[in-house]
């Protein structure tokens, strides 16, 4: 998928006019397009609230990172769970009204999740940095930001709310900035995932270096379809690659039944990140115990 970062801009200005001008291609084409140009604002205010400067000095007060991918590899659960809580996406509105992150991550903790993901978007996922530091006090399992991540300030930032390790996504990022991202994210002692939807996109990724945790997307962000067949294709086209480098693979999205998990885990996925099905459930540890049957 080609993502543009910024919004195209008028090669000309033509400030003496009363109209707007429309610049071909000024509207984003997709949600992904859409949430990146935010993101740009987003991070530029809050860095004008706390300076990365201030914001690494906090960072020496936080308890250490715990091991993500160990948990993952030890697997509470077969495949192990990553389970994610979410209370609204751009493709399915509010998934949960009476959203308690803390009391989900609870009920994801006593069901047997290997590990959690904690949704850290406002705008359009109506999550926060603030349930992370939430969940990471109430729970003892590692924790991911999913944050849509273009700068270095947002990984400092997901370290000083608890997160054990970062989210990042290929499609949104270049090959320079994810070869950087994943060594400020293990430099803080995080685990990099590093999310794929196309065969190019994971080859772009299994051209870096130390790539342990690779996550494959079955939702197609530009509009919004599920096929767990994303999954089978992806793993199949590079099964002796991802073996021989022994990287821990995560089916992500779409996944609602017993059968899905077997089938994703049939093809080769080590894991299963998992949202919707379970936080729209009144009881999500009894939700964990029907797909692991
Ligand atoms: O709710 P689902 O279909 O079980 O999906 C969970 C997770 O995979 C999904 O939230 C997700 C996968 N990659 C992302 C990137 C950003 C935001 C969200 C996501």
């Amino acid at each position: 998928m080609q993502i543009r970062r910024r919004p195209p801009s008028p090669s000309f200005s033509i400030s003496h006019m009363r109209y707007q001008v429309s610049v071909p291609g000024s509207e984003p084409q997709n949600i992904l397009e859409e949430i990146v140009w935010y993101k740009e604002t987003e991070v530029q205010a809050q860095r004008e609230k706390l300076p990365l400067s201030k914001l690494k000095q906090r960072i020496d007060s936080v308890a250490p990172p715990k091991n993500f991918l160990q948990a993952l590899r030890q697997g509470k659960t077969q495949p192990a769970l990553i389970a994610e809580v979410k209370k609204a996406s751009p493709s399915k509105g509010i998934i949960r009204e009476n959203f308690d992150p803390v009391e989900i991550a609870r009920a994801y903790d006593r069901g047997g999740a290997s590990c959690l993901s904690v949704l850290t978007d406002r705008k359009f996922f109506q999550g926060s940095f603030e349930n992370l530091a939430k969940v990471r006090a109430a729970v003892d399992l590692p924790l991911l930001c999913k944050e849509f991540i273009i700068y270095p300030y947002q990984m400092y930032q997901a370290r000083l709310h608890g997160a054990d390790a970062v989210l990042l996504i290929a499609a949104i990022l270049s090959d320079r900035d994810l070869n950087y991202f994943t060594k400020i994210i293990r430099a803080l002692g995080m685990t990099p995932l590093v999310e794929v939807h196309s065969l190019e996109e994971l080859d772009r990724v299994l051209s870096l270096d130390n790539i342990e945790l690779i996550g494959i997307n079955n939702r197609n962000l530009e509009d919004f379809t599920v096929d767990l067949r994303t999954t089978e294709e992806l793993v199949n086209a590079r099964r002796s690659q991802l073996q021989e480098r022994d990287i821990v693979l995560v089916s992500e999205s779409g996944l609602h039944t017993a059968q899905d998990l077997q089938f994703v885990a049939s093809v080769g996925a080590n894991a299963v990140l998992i949202g919707e099905s379970l936080v729209k459930k009144d009881n999500p540890t009894e939700a964990i115990a029907t797909l692991f049957v």
